[in-house]
């Protein structure tokens, strides 16, 4: 997968990306919306192209367990199977056996562990993650590794790096799909020299493209930027660079600001759900007695269209009656928030005023965060 690189931000580590897989061209940097299930909740895959996502992100664990890999493959693959000709990219399923399936055990080989659903045994090697990806005919996959939660012991953060390593040399071994890239995982928790030699020996594996993962999973602010500001530039400048699960917009621009490329996080569309909307100063919670007779749009001058037709007291009204359609107009509203900041600080690094647009953003936020 070629990962081409048009212009470097002059005052920051800023860069505007572009690559092409066999489904589509993906501008960097890019947010990738979450649709675990072979769906993005309450969407469908015209509303998310008329949103401007051109990648989604699928999640392997779910994926695994309900509908199962080999019958997606057996009906097409996941493309045709959800009716999204766009790019998806697989997580690796590391990051749901670790935090919504019961663990039985984590040993060399693999990790056993029960289905939420149903408590059923199961057993994911790398080789297996491997499987299931190629099963599902993702476009990037990623290598099976542990995600860590925080905080962590020093030398439990240690064993998993190394064990992550290990499996990562034998996802690449296990690799055969050629039209499938397949991405490393830098692991090692807060800890930078642990990050730092995760990185050299993935690089010294070989990766299309190169994740940070373990982030967001409660450290602070600070710990998180810190992980971020020492290991985003070091990540190979040539290859895509992918921060896991994250985030906030905050966090959105400030990795951009240190040259990631690419993101994922469930915020905008699980937020939508709970009634929480982004807006360019901060956000609103829409059940808020306040919105009940507020003829405003969300956010004036947000041409999504939800608010192109749509008033605060109706979708108020929808939300508190829990009906269906709070859901969906929440969901377009905030994807299109995040697909369009996206959009802007790509415009924004090709214009070399990223700083400047920077400034911009946080000048007009109330920092509710
Ligand atoms: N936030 C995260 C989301 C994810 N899907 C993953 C993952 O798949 N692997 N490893 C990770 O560290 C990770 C973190
Ligand atoms: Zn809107």
């Amino acid at each position: 997968m070629d990962f081409e690189v048009i212009a470097h931000d002059p005052s920051s580590g800023a860069r505007r990306g572009r690559f092409v897989t066999s489904h589509s061209t993906v501008e960097t940097p890019v947010f990738m919306p979450v649709g675990t299930q072979a769906t993005v909740k309450s969407l469908s895959p015209d509303e998310l192209k008329d949103l401007g996502a051109r990648i989604i992100l699928g999640n392997t664990y779910h994926l695994y367990l309900r509908p199962g890999s080999e019958r997606v493959s057996r009906l097409g693959g996941l493309h045709s199977f959800m009716g999204w000709d766009g790019s998806i990219l697989t997580d690796s399923g590391g990051f749901q056996v670790f935090s919504l399936a019961r663990i039985n055990k984590i040993e060399e080989d693999g990790v056993v562990f029960q289905s939420h659903i149903d408590g059923s045994r199961h057993m994911i090697r790398p080789e297996t993650s491997m499987e299931i990806q190629m099963h599902l005919g993702s476009d990037i996959a990623m290598c099976f590794d542990e995600c860590t939660t925080y905080p962590v012991a020093y030398e439990y953060a240690r064993e998993s790096m190394e064990r992550t390593v290990r499996w990562a040399r034998r996802c690449k071994d296990a690799h055969t799909r050629e039209d499938q890239a397949l991405f490393g995982i830098v692991q090692g928790s807060v800890f930078m020299d642990l990050r730092e030699a995760c990185l050299e020996k993935l690089v010294e594996i070989g990766f299309d493209g190169y994740a940070l993962g373990s982030l967001s999973v409660g450290e602070s602010k600070e710990q998180m930027l810190e992980v971020l500001e020492t290991m985003a530039p070091r990540l190979p400048a040539s290859h895509p660079r992918y921060l896991m699960g994250v985030g906030t917009p905050e966090d959105l621009v400030e990795g951009v600001r240190l040259g990631v490329d690419m993101f994922d996080c469930v915020m905008p569309t699980r937020n939508a759900r709970n009634g929480m909307l982004f807006t360019s100063w901060g956000s609103i919670q829409i059940k808020n007695s306040g919105y009940a007779e507020d003829r405003n749009p969300i956010e004036p001058g947000c041409t999504c269209y939800t608010c192109r037709h749509f008033s605060r007291a109706y979708l108020r009204h929808l939300f508190m009656a829990r009906e269906l359609l709070a859901y969906r107009l929440n969901t377009i509203h905030n994807l299109h928030y995040y697909l369009n900041l996206m959009a802007g600080m790509r415009k924004a690094i090709e214009q070399g005023r990223f700083e400047e647009w920077r400034k911009e953003f946080y000048a007009v936020r109330s920092g509710d965060y």
